[in-house]
C-alpha cells in the first residue's frame, strides 16, 4: 500500500466511525493522539481529506467513500498536491479551476444527472429570499476567512501587532465605521494580543448585523436599556457597548456556564453590565423588566455558518428547523412583551432558512410588532458566514 492510499484509509476510518454528535475537531485531535507516529504533514493531510470529505455535503453520496474522498480533496484545493498527482494525475492538472469549473467539469462526465451544486445543500426551496442557491452550495467547499472586530481606538496597535508578526490582513468598514480585519483561514492571535482587550473575533455578517442597531441606539441623549436575551459569552453585547457605551445592558442565557465566560470577556474588554440571570426563555419565569431594545440572538440551525463546520451540513436533519422555529417562537413570545411602547426588538439568526427568518418576522408581525427593515447578511461568496438580521418596532402608545 502507497503513503497515499494509507492516508485515504485513515480519513476513511475516522469518517467510518464518526457519527456527527459532536464537534469534529476534538474527534480529529484524539484520532492523531492516539496516532503518535503521524508527523504533522500526515496529520494535516488527513484532517483535510476528512474535512473536504464533508464539504460534499449530501452531494454523490452513492459514489464510494475512496472517490468521494478524492473528488473532495481535488473540489476544495486550489494547488497541485502530491497526492492527487499519485492517484488522479488527470485531475490535479485541473486544480487551479475555480470550484464551478470543477463541478461542471466532473458533472459533465457522471451520469446521470447533475450531482452539483444543488446536491451540495439540497434544501434550496426552504432558503430565505435573496440567498443564491448555487453560490451558497458552493461556499461550502471552501474554508471561511477569519474575521477580527477592533475594539474602539486600537485599530494602531492591532496592525503594528499584524505587520510585526508578518500576518497578511485586509481592512474593511464595519457597522458605525468601526473597522473589520479580514486574515487568513486559520490565523491565530491568541499569543499576540490577548482577545477582547484590543480585538474580539467575530465573523463579518456578525459585524454588520450591527448596522440594524444605528436607528435605535443612536439617537442622542438618554442611556438605552437593552436586553441581550441569548447572549451566549457576549459576542453581540460587546460590539453593543462598543458601539454605544452608553448603553445599559442586561444580559441572560440558558447555560450558567457561557455567562461565566461572558463575566471573563466582559473583564478583559473593561465593560459593564447592568444585570446577568440565567433563563430558560421558552418557558415563563424571571422578568428582568422592560427594555428600549431586546436583543434576541436566537438558537438556530446554524446553517449560515456550515462552511465552517461542514459535519454540521453532512447531518443535517431538515425536520430540525421546524423544531428551532418552535423554540425560536416560544422565546420571541416571551422576550417581545418587554419591549416598551416605541422600543425594538432585534431578531438575528445565523440559518438562512425562511422559517427561521422571514417567518418569525411574520410571527412577531402578530404579536403586533412593526417591520423597520430586515436583511440577509450574505458571507457566501466572501468567506464569510450569513446571518439575518429584522429590525421590529412596538408601537407606541396613542
Ligand atoms: C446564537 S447563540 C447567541 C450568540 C451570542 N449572541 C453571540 O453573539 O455570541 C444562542 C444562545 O441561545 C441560548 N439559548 C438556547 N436556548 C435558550 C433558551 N430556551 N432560553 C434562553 N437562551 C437559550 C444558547 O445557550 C446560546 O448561547
Amino acid at each position: 500500500m502507497s503513503r497515499w492510499t494509507r492516508y485515504l484509509e485513515r480519513a476513511s476510518h475516522v469518517i467510518g466511525t464518526y457519527q456527527g454528535d459532536t464537534p469534529l475537531a476534538p474527534v480529529l485531535k484524539d484520532y492523531f493522539r492516539g496516532e503518535r507516529q503521524m508527523g504533522s504533514t500526515d496529520r494535516r493531510i488527513v484532517s483535510d481529506l476528512v474535512y473536504s470529505f464533508y464539504r460534499l455535503g449530501w452531494a454523490v453520496r452513492e459514489l464510494p467513500l475512496e472517490e468521494r474522498l478524492l473528488l473532495a480533496y481535488w473540489l476544495t484545493r486550489t494547488a497541485s498536491s502530491p497526492l492527487l498527482a499519485a492517484l488522479r494525475p488527470e485531475w490535479d492538472a485541473l486544480v487551479g479551476l475555480t470550484p464551478s469549473e470543477k463541478v461542471a467539469v466532473f458533472d459533465a462526465r457522471a451520469a446521470p444527472g447533475p450531482a452539483f451544486p444543488d446536491g451540495i445543500f439540497p434544501w434550496k426551496d426552504a432558503l430565505s429570499r435573496g440567498v443564491d442557491p448555487p453560490a451558497l452550495a458552493l461556499s461550502h467547499l471552501q474554508q471561511p476567512d477569519f474575521y477580527i472586530r477592533v475594539r474602539p481606538g486600537r485599530l494602531d496597535d492591532v496592525m503594528a501587532a499584524l505587520k510585526r508578526n508578518g500576518i497578511p490582513f485586509e481592512v474593511i468598514d464595519g457597522p458605525a465605521g468601526a473597522p473589520a480585519l479580514r486574515l487568513p483561514a486559520g490565523a491565530s492571535l491568541q499569543d499576540l494580543l490577548p482577545p477582547d482587550v484590543d480585538y474580539v473575533v467575530q465573523d463579518l455578517s456578525s459585524q454588520r448585523v450591527g448596522t440594524l442597531l444605528s436607528p435605535v441606539l443612536a439617537a442622542p441623549g438618554g442611556a438605552p436599556r437593552v436586553w441581550d436575551c441569548c447572549a451566549a459569552s457576549g459576542g453581540k453585547s460587546i460590539m453593543v457597548k462598543d458601539l454605544y457605551p452608553r448603553a445599559r445592558l442586561t444580559v441572560s442565557d440558558i447555560r450558567p456556564s457561557i455567562l461565566h465566560n461572558l463575566d471573563r470577556r466582559f473583564a478583559a474588554a473593561g465593560i459593564r453590565y447592568e444585570q446577568a440571570l440565567v433563563a430558560d426563555l421558552s418557558k415563563p419565569g424571571a422578568d428582568p423588566g422592560v427594555f428600549d431594545l431586546v436583543l434576541a440572538d436566537v438558537p438556530c440551525t446554524g446553517s449560515g455558518t456550515w462552511s465552517r463546520t461542514p459535519e454540521q451540513l453532512y447531518f443535517f436533519d431538515p425536520e430540525k428547523i421546524c423544531e428551532f422555529a418552535r423554540l425560536q417562537r416560544a422565546i420571541l413570545r416571551r422576550v417581545a412583551p418587554a419591549v416598551v411602547p416605541g422600543g425594538y426588538l432585534l431578531l438575528i439568526t445565523c440559518s438562512v432558512f425562511a422559517e427561521e427568518n422571514e417567518g418569525n418576522v411574520a410571527f412577531l408581525l402578530q404579536e403586533g410588532l412593526e417591520l423597520c427593515q430586515q436583511e440577509v447578511f450574505k458571507g457566501y461568496g466572501q468567506g464569510a458566514d450569513t446571518l439575518f438580521g429584522a429590525l421590529l418596532r412596538k408601537p407606541a402608545r396613542v
